[in-house]
């Protein structure tokens, strides 16, 4: 491995736990202006304050909102993005390499969608961003998902194990897709890819428990990073919510543990307050 590749996937991957807590601010091209992140600059202080490894994000709002927080936490750059309503199975490239290193990036991410009527092409960009990628020691994610009329089941887990291993044939170092529903799964979607798979937060509508629940189980079976969304930047209390996640992710606390950490933070976010 390059030494610039490992440098910055040692910024991203927490030394400690070996495992990478990132979350995305990268949704309102893929899904429209959701109401959570109507006020980005708000929801980006929020999301530092909670200090994640790493957060996603587009170049735009890289440069405008994120460039105060400089340092404080690792910029994943986004470099593709679909659309639910329009291109709902083509995630097409709208940044590089090049500009992930402009940024101070210390990964870049790209989304393929396997499975559908675009595959070919999805998997040509991942197959020719993976090269640009590891020429530059650049970090590679990839957010998979299967989509598209031959997908019956986006959650079946042997469809996902697809997914993933397609991921780490074209180099990928970090896997990012959906829950299966089960631990007992999961593993063989993680034991199906040799790369970090990452697990994506998903539809809303759960409890922060629900979550935390769906968290612990995966890291039971091996999953190694998340990169949510949803979920945390849509509770009122994100930075809290980001905290519980790092006490379960880096210091291997139950979700019990878990949500007494999201309670200690919500006092001292009171006594802030006071
Ligand atoms: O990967 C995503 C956007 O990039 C989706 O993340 P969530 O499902 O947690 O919102």
């Amino acid at each position: 491995m390059f030494l610039g590749k490992e440098v910055r996937l040692s910024r991203i991957v927490n030394r400690k736990s070996g495992r990478m807590l990132a979350i995305t601010v990268d949704h309102p091209i893929t899904r429209g202006m959701m109401p959570g992140l109507v006020d980005i600059r708000s929801v980006m202080k929020k999301v530092v304050a909670g200090s994640p490894d790493a957060i996603t994000m587009h170049k735009g709002i890289a440069e405008k909102v994120f460039a105060p927080y400089a340092g404080q936490s690792s910029i994943i750059l986004k470099a593709s993005a679909y659309s639910v309503q329009y291109h709902p199975t083509y995630d097409t490239p709208v940044a590089d390499v090049e500009e992930a290193v402009r940024f101070g990036a210390d990964a870049i991410s790209v989304g393929c969608i396997v499975g559908g009527p675009d595959q070919a092409q999805q998997l040509t960009f991942l197959g020719k961003i993976s090269k640009e990628a590891a020429s530059a020691g650049m970090p590679l994610v990839a957010h998979i998902y299967p989509k598209g009329a031959l997908i019956k089941d986006q959650h079946d887990a042997q469809v996902l194990a697809y997914a993933v291993r397609a991921g780490a044939e074209l180099g990928v170092d970090i896997v990012k897709t959906m829950w299966s529903g089960s631990a007992e799964s999961f593993r063989s979607v993680v034991d199906a890819c040799p790369s970090i798979v990452a697990l994506a937060g998903g539809e809303m509508g759960e409890t922060l428990e629900d979550y935390l629940r769906m968290t612990r189980e995966a890291l039971d079976v091996g999953m190694r990073g998340v990169t949510y969304g949803r979920f945390v930047w849509s509770h009122p209390h994100t930075s809290a919510v980001i905290k519980a996640l790092s006490a379960l992710m880096h210091d291997d606390a139950s979700v019990e543990g878990a949500l007494r950490v999201y309670d200690r933070a919500l006092e001292e976010e009171k006594d802030l307050q006071r």
